[in-house]
């Protein structure tokens, strides 16, 4: 556990609406199709990703984080499609956003968007890096693609993006072969392509789970300087409060593939409203607790995959839930007020 939310330093973060997002996600759905039965991976989920910032998707496993970040890529696993909804794109505010799920996934529009302009890094660096090429081979074929720049160039290029991300003797480890780093290193690598063409957008899924407790720090600090020396957008996926804490602007809490609460880090952590976004804190350690203090745990257990309960699909497990409502009424997200947006019937007295 690196930070405890109780470190974070609220008055740097003020709550903001961002007119002018770069990604805006409407209503997404993502779903799975195969024998056993359909599943809601992203069951209409709506959340934006502002310039500069970062925003963590936060959820317990299943909760469709991953299917998220993948749709934004318009890369979805086998046997899955966006089946509705719009994902907005706007690299220049001066022009009019892409469509991204309008675009053909193989297509060149889409190729030349994904892994130059929206980059990937994952939780296994060794999947994302191929085990026969060195790294500087992995690194110009990619600038190259997307840069157009001629192999003297592109060579450079690489080596100034390794250094970038702190690999010591960057221009001998061009040479050097995916097994031949550690861990961390490793991942600073699989860094370093998804930014060799300076990305608008870093998609991060899990980056860190892997790694030992200071190197994951490492990873994290390394991550923030980027982010302020090119302005990048981050979408952060990571079932670890802790890692939110320490580095989120915004906040998405995810439940069987819906958005149950989103608002900036300060109100999520200080002044959550949603009962599962609740529990979810409460599962975390905090340093200043009583040592005697209990860990509280999320009673129940997430439901099927193939089967949402009816109403409001945390009920079955909610502390708060009322009998004859929540088993009942499907929530809808509603705005609370500065980009704090709650799915809960016990928050919609207004609309029931
Ligand atoms: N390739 C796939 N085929 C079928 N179902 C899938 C596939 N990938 C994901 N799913 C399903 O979609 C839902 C959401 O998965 P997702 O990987 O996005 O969850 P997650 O919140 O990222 O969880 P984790 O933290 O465990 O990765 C889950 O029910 C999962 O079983």
């Amino acid at each position: 556990m690196l930070q405890t939310p109780m470190n974070i330093d609220t008055a740097a973060r003020m709550p903001q609406v961002d007119p002018d997002p770069l990604i805006e996600v409407d209503n997404l759905a993502t779903h799975f199709f195969g024998g056993a039965g359909m599943v809601r991976a992203v069951d209409g989920v709506s959340f934006t990703i502002p310039r500069g910032k970062t925003v963590c998707v936060v959820g317990e496993s299943g909760s469709g984080k991953s299917i998220t970040g993948r749709s934004i890529l318009n890369q979805v696993p086998r046997g899955g499609r966006i089946v509705s909804g719009a994902i907005r794109y706007r690299p220049d505010p001066a022009e009019p956003a892409v469509d991204l799920v309008g675009l053909d996934p193989r297509g060149r529009e889409m190729r030349a968007i994904r892994g130059a302009q929206i980059g990937l890094i994952s939780q296994e660096p060794m999947a994302a890096l191929s085990p026969v090429h060195t790294i500087g081979n992995q690194m110009m074929e990619v600038i190259r693609l997307h840069l157009k720049m001629g192999r003297k160039e592109a060579r450079e290029h690489a080596i100034e993006t390794l250094a970038l991300v702190g690999i010591p003797r960057p221009a001998d480890r061009m040479e050097s072969y995916a097994f031949q780093f550690s861990g961390g290193m490793r991942q600073r690598v699989c860094i370093a392509l998804a930014l060799a063409c300076r990305p608008k957008l870093l998609i991060a899924d899990e980056p860190t789970t892997a790694l030992d407790v200071t190197t994951q720090a490492n990873i994290l600090d390394l991550l923030s300087s980027l982010q302020a020396e090119f302005g990048l957008s981050v979408l952060f996926v990571t079932h670890d409060l802790g890692v939110v804490a320490e580095i989120a602007d915004e906040v998405v809490v995810m439940y069987l593939g819906r958005v149950v609460e989103a608002g900036d880090v300060d109100t999520i952590f200080h002044a959550p409203s949603h009962p599962y976004t609740k529990a979810l804190l409460q599962s975390v350690p905090r340093m200043h607790g009583e040592p005697t203090e209990r860990l509280a745990i999320i009673e129940g257990m997430v439901p099927s995959r193939f089967e949402r309960p009816q109403g409001c699909s945390f009920h079955p497990r909610c502390k708060e839930a009322v009998v004859g409502l929540c088993d009942r009424k499907d929530p809808r997200p509603v705005s609370v007020g500065n980009g704090h947006v709650v799915s809960c019937l016990l928050h919609q007295g207004e609309q029931s």
